[in-house]
């Protein structure tokens, strides 16, 4: 799908090298993840945010300069309200995120589809959150029950997601 290197991998083939490693290094996230953007495989390296029904801290990352990096979200699973929606994610893609990954609800369904954009919400929800500055950008969260943090490298494509503590693309 892409010359860039570090779309080199399978997820398939990722666990089955790590299936065996009991270091924690690798660890493979549950696949209760929807996909909602155009790019279906992405990878990079994470940052984190933790935030409750409050996006304040996912519209400072995504309108700052992503470098390829991916943005997990810990939302706390919240199906009240979307941590992300159409304008946001357009903020993401324009400024050089991989992907944007919510443990929590995203919104605007048709805007994300178009979005050349790693895009993966538990499911969507119409209703937008607060903006009252709360949550925390950059702290070890959980998605799901699986511990991700800053400087992980988060690798998606068509089966799956898993998290790594380090880069396992191929350099070459
Ligand atoms: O603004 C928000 O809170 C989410 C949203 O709808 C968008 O990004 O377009």
């Amino acid at each position: 799908m892409s010359s860039l290197p570090h779309l080199d991998f399978s997820t398939c083939d990722l666990c089955d090298e790590y299936k065996a490693d009991e270091s924690g290094t690798f660890r493979y996230v549950p696949t209760v993840f929807q996909n909602y953007g155009a790019r279906e495989k992405f990878a990079g390296p994470v940052l984190t945010i933790k935030c409750c029904e409050d996006n304040s801290h996912v519209k400072q990352a995504v309108e700052s300069e992503g470098h390829g990096r991916v943005l997990v979200v810990d939302g706390g699973a919240s199906m009240r309200k979307a941590l992300l929606g159409g304008n946001l994610a357009a903020a993401a893609q324009r400024n050089g995120w991989a992907g944007v990954v919510i443990d929590g609800c995203a919104r605007d369904a048709a805007e994300l589809a178009v979005l050349d954009l790693g895009i993966r919400a538990l499911a969507l929800n119409p209703m937008p959150t607060q903006r009252a500055l709360q949550g925390q950008t950059g702290l070890p969260v959980f998605i799901q029950g699986v511990r991700v943090q800053t400087g992980d490298w988060l690798y998606a494509d068509a089966d799956g997601m898993v998290i790594s503590s380090q880069a396992l693309h191929r350099v070459s």
